[in-house]
C-alpha cells in the first residue's frame, strides 16, 4: 500500500485542447510532488463542485482534489453564472469539508487569454492548482500535526 497521497483531478473538458494542456499541466505538477492521482471528467465548470462532493462522500479516500476548467466569455450572463458559482462552491467544498483543493478553473474573457494560461510554458494555470493543493495538503498535516 502506498503511503504517497493520492488526489482527485477533476476535469470538464468543455474545450477538449485547452483541457489537454490544463491536465499536462496539473499532472506534471503530482508527478513531480510525488502524488498519486485518479482523473474524472464532467461536462462542464458548473458540474466541478458536484463531482467533488460525491468524491468526498464516496468509497475511495483522496487526500486532496485538483479542478480544472475552462470558461471563456460569451454573449450572455452565464459566464457569470458558471465562473461565480463554480469558484463559489469549490470554496465552499474546501472551507466546508477542510479538504485541500486546488482551483484551476479559468475565467477569461477570449482564447488568447485562455492559451496564454493553460501552457506549461507561460502561466500553467493547471501546474499551479495542483501545486496549490498539494501545499495545502501538506500545511493540513502540519496543523494536524500528521506531517
Ligand atoms: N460556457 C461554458 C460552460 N458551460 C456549461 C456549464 O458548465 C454546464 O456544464 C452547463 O450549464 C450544464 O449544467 N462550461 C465550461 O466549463 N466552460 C464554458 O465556457
Ligand atoms: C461561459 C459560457 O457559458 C459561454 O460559453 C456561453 O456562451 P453564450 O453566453 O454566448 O451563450
Amino acid at each position: 500500500m502506498s503511503d504517497a497521497p493520492h488526489f482527485l483531478i477533476v476535469e470538464a473538458r468543455f474545450y477538449d485542447d485547452m483541457a489537454d494542456a490544463l491536465l499536462e499541466g496539473a499532472t506534471s505538477a503530482l508527478d513531480e510532488a510525488g502524488v498519486t492521482y485518479d482523473v474524472v471528467t464532467v461536462p462542464g465548470a458548473l458540474e466541478i463542485p458536484a463531482a467533488i462532493a460525491y468524491a468526498i462522500d464516496g468509497v475511495t479516500e483522496y487526500d486532496g482534489y485538483v479542478a480544472l476548467g475552462m470558461v471563456i466569455r460569451g454573449e450572455t450572463y452565464h459566464f457569470d453564472i458558471v465562473s461565480n458559482e463554480s469558484s463559489r462552491a469549490l470554496m465552499d467544498l474546501s472551507v466546508a469539508e477542510g479538504v485541500p483543493l486546488g482551483n484551476g478553473i479559468l475565467t477569461v474573457e477570449n482564447a488568447i487569454q485562455a492559451w496564454a494560461r493553460v501552457r506549461k510554458t507561460e502561466l500553467d494555470k493547471g501546474g499551479f492548482a495542483a501545486r496549490a493543493a498539494v501545499t495545502m495538503y501538506h500545511l493540513k498535516n502540519k496543523m494536524l500535526g500528521q506531517d
